[in-house]
């Protein structure tokens, strides 16, 4: 099997023996190639055998009670040499169901928990299903997986690679990140594609030769997931793709459908209905029976204040430094404060972090360095919840808590995998224990609650203050993890567990070792829905929200990689420096939320200290070292293009920080001109009794009254220079800067617009007839000297016919082709000249025609023939 990701360029490594390879005699010089065509015929055969007796096994196939091996499958015997050595001996249950009729070719919604080997209960049917159908390396792409993250189409892919390699198929990865014609290129060579959707789309769409219509099995791989990132508009558009029957309802599809998830929703239901046809629904996960969840791990919470819980998760890691663990926290920006903070305080265990806005090599580089890893702490969004296969994971930490018990199942999933153990602990906050223990009720999952000692807790606020402090860059980064922790709460669905004003905002951000909580503002009609919509009302928008938010935090995908690419920072080991831009936006953003605004919490506003030490002041001071002109022109960039925290449901409290050139920020100037001029003039403006203006002086900042202050001098300091121009037509003069009052009068009202207008177009068809008149003047003037040209050439040509040389008449010949006599000639020379304009070439033939036809040169013809007959009595009688 020949693979070829996205780096690798392809090669065929092996000769296909289906029905559309072309085997190759491959006798070399001295050898025979009979004896080996001979025995690829053999080959051939024997293959063929082993098919007609697979295929019958897979038709008549009847589940015995028991399945202990692979063997036992109808399987073929390459395959199940791939199985073998990859030391895969035992199918798993979702395995044993699945595979026999996927092997049938029918359509299938499998479910079963997580890391109970749902990836080979669908890699080994779709081996099967080309190899049955003969499926050669010409016969260009037979199968596609479909996987919602690129790490999971490598792991995907790997796993493939491992198992078919006895197969004769290409394989490819196609998952962006790499310009779009490298992969167009390799995609016409291969039979199996493993691909994240919007990539795939694209490649439908725009690569030409890219053959979708013979596609025999289609993989949805994490179709709840794929789902969740919003891609059912590019799955519908997928499916239409390789199966456009599915598009009339009832008639089967050329493509087989396989989708596979690990949580069971509504979407997913809809999913099936809209892409399988006459399914048949495989679910291992048996509420109650066995749990969603595997058996095999154990699963903890402990309620912990937000506050304390870097202390805690810190205090759980120094105590279990031989671990391999995962800790889930909601957002990016918090994975990295944590990276960041717990790195520069020496754990005394490898540290790693795993985001969606890293660069994509980053990520997969991360994650191969942890899957590696025997002992290291991985810290990370939801990006990591699904799917991925670390092996050996000891325990999966949930510092936040999940959105949902889906959400709950796929993380704690990346522990306990397939027969090995594990271990859950899930903190919750005071007010969140309560929803979340009714949650895991209803899906019958039992959390044991466990209490964490004070002893064993850290106590790390003394350092983050240190570290806010000191590195400006922390102090911005931990505001930022701060505010987009407090969003993500605050669109969180379920409100039986998320209560955002049950929360600690202001010891939480004590406890990052911030000055105070950066102040959140909710949109007043957004919050006004929130508060007082029914369910039903609200949650379309969160549920858009979130999704956009979701989207940006875990920002797996394709489509969105490509573009995020220049933001993204960093991999573990190069953080520093990668981050360093990053943290820099970031600060820049944080410097537009405000350091004022750090006075004040996002549920109740923060009293200013009323002594303010060396120490606040600090805190306080812009970051202005640290911001290169750069970066400040980045700010309103990032303003409008942030990941997570511009969304609608939010605004920053304080507006006095506009960038010049924004309409705020001219709004604002507008006002601040009328307050000085408002101040300037008061007592004319009393006596003349005007109204007071908007704002005084004295309501300003210092900043704004400097400001002001140099543009009044500025305004004061002699008029500025003008520019008059002359209309043309009327002779009346204008300013050259017309100034918006000055057009305002110009077009005081729309018929005076309207008059303008017309005159214009006047005017311009006017001068576009004069262009066109003395266009076509010169065109004449052209044409006129160009016939006097040919004139002149012709007369020329005349008078050396006169002069009576050869040349216009050599090479005429006749219509038989026999060359003209040189009497013939004579003759025409002797004739009498035509008149010069009529002597053209066709015309001087048919004169010469008739001429020669003529009785007269027959007569002359006679006389010469009676001149020869005299010579040639008087040469006899001579002799
Ligand atoms: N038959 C088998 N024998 C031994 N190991 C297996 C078998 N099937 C799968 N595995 C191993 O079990 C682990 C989990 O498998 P896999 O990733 O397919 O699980 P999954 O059900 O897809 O999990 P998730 O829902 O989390 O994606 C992998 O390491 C895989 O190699």
């Amino acid at each position: 099997m020949a693979f070829v990701d996205n780096k690798a360029s392809s090669s065929k490594t092996s000769q296909g023996q289906g029905q559309g390879q072309r085997p190759k005699g491959r006798g070399g010089k001295g050898k025979p190639a009979q004896p080996r065509l001979k025995s690829n015929q053999a080959k051939r055969n024997k293959i063929d055998e082993e098919l007609k007796e697979l295929q019958i096994k897979v038709d008549s196939w009847i589940p015995p009670a028991e399945i202990s091996v692979f063997n036992e499958l109808p399987l073929s015997s390459r395959t199940l040499k791939g199985l073998k050595s990859s030391h895969f001996l035992n199918p798993t249950p979702i395995q044993q169901l699945a595979i026999p009729p996927a092997l049938r070719g029918q359509d299938l919604l499998g479910s079963a928990k997580t890391g109970s080997g749902k990836t080979l209960a669908f890699l080994i049917p779709m081996l099967e299903r080309l190899y049955l159908d003969k499926w050669g390396p010409m016969d260009g792409l037979g199968a596609v997986v479909i996987s919602p993250t690129r790490e999971l189409a490598v792991q995907t892919f790997n796993q493939l690679r491992d198992i078919g390699k006895y197969h004769n198929f290409s394989a490819g990865l196609v998952i962006g990140g790499k310009p779009l014609k490298e992969e167009q290129e390799r995609l016409g060579r291969m039979n199996i594609l493993i691909a994240t959707p919007g990539r795939l789309l694209q490649h439908l769409d725009s690569t030409v030769g890219f053959e979708s219509s013979g596609v025999k099995v289609l993989v949805l791989d994490e179709a709840d997931r794929l789902l969740d990132l919003g891609f059912l508009p590019a799955l519908r558009a997928i499916i239409g793709h390789f199966s456009p029957g599915t598009q009339l309802p009832g008639t089967k599809p050329n493509c087989q459908t396989l989708l596979f998830s690990a949580t069971q929703t509504k979407d997913l239901a809809s999913l099936a209905k809209l892409s399988l046809y006459q399914p048949e629904y495989i679910n291992c996960n048996k509420a109650g029976e066995e749990g969603v969840v595997p058996s095999n791990l154990e699963q903890f919470y402990a309620v912990v204040g937000l506050e304390r819980k870097l202390d805690t998760l810190w205090g759980f890691v120094k105590s279990h430094l031989k671990m391999k663990g995962i800790v889930f926290v909601t957002s990016g920006k918090q994975v990295r404060f944590i990276f960041e903070t717990f790195r520069r305080l020496h754990p005394g265990l490898p540290l790693m972090h795993l985001h969606g806005k890293q660069k994509q090599p980053t990520r997969l580089s991360i994650f191969q360095k942890y899957s590696t890893s025997k002992h290291a702490l991985l810290i990370c969004t939801d990006v990591a919840a699904r799917g991925l296969d670390f092996p050996a994971v000891d325990w999966v930490i949930q510092l936040d808590c999940p959105d949902d018990v889906d959400t709950y199942i796929h993380r704690i999933g990346r522990t306990a995998r397939y027969q090995a153990g594990g271990h859950a602990l899930t903190f919750l906050c005071p007010s969140e224990e309560e929803g979340m223990l009714n949650r895991w009720k209803e899906k019958m999952i039992e959390v044991k609650k466990i209490k964490i000692k004070e002893s064993k807790m850290g106590n790390l606020k003394q350092q983050m203050q240190n570290f806010a402090f000191r590195e400006p860059e922390i102090k911005y980064l931990g505001q930022r993890a701060f505010i987009s922790y407090m969003k993500a709460v605050h669109i969180q669905k379920d409100k039986s567990v998320f209560k955002l004003s049950d929360l600690p905002a202001e010891a939480f951000a004590e406890s990052m070792g911030l000055p105070g909580a950066p102040q959140i503002k909710f949109a007043e009609q957004k919050a006004a829905k929130v508060r007082g919509g029914t369910k039903k009302d609200v949650e379309p928008e969160a549920e858009a929200v979130e999704e956009i938010e979701e989207r940006a935090v875990v920002g797996s995908d394709e489509e969105s990689d490509a573009e995020n690419d220049e933001d993204e920072e960093g991999d573990a080991t190069e953080s520093e420096e990668d981050e360093e831009g990053q943290d820099l936006e970031d600060s820049e953003e944080s410097e537009a939320s405000g350091s004022e605004s750090e006075t004040s919490s996002v549920a109740k506003p923060n009293s200013a200290p009323a002594v303010r030490t060396k120490y606040d002041r600090m805190f306080e001071r812009k970051n202005q070292s640290i911001l290169t002109p750069h970066y400040t022109a980045l700010v309103s960039r990032e303003d409008g293009e942030d990941d997570e925290d511009n969304d609608d449901v939010f605004t920053l409290a304080r507006k006095d920080h506009a960038l010049s050139g924004d309409e705020g920020s001219d709004a604002d100037n507008d006002e601040l001109v009328k307050a000085v001029e408002g101040k300037a003039d008061t007592s004319s403006k009393a006596a003349r009794g005007d109204a007071e203006p908007l704002v005084s002086v004295e309501d300003l900042s210092k900043r704004k009254q400097k400001a002001l202050i140099s543009k009044k001098n500025k305004l004061k300091n002699g008029p500025l220079g003008e520019k008059l121009i002359f209309d043309e037509e009327t002779g009346e003069s204008r300013n050259f800067y017309e100034t918006g009052k000055d057009l305002e009068s110009t077009f005081a009202n729309e018929q005076k617009r309207q008059e303008f207008l017309a005159a214009q177009r006047e005017r311009m068809k006017i001068a576009n007839e004069v262009d066109k008149a003395v266009a076509r003047e010169k065109k004449m003037e052209l044409k006129r000297k160009r016939k006097e040209r040919e004139k002149e050439a012709r007369q020329e040509m005349m008078s050396d016919d006169e002069e009576g040389g050869p040349v216009a008449y050599l090479g005429g010949g006749d219509d038989d082709g026999v060359p003209y006599s040189d009497d013939e000639r004579s003759i025409m020379n002797d004739s009498p000249s035509p008149e010069p304009e009529r002597r053209d070439s066709k015309k001087r033939k048919n004169k010469f025609k008739n001429d020669v036809d003529s009785d007269e040169n027959k007569d002359k013809g006679g006389a010469l023939e009676d001149d020869e007959a005299l010579a040639l009595r008087l040469l006899q009688s001579s002799s």
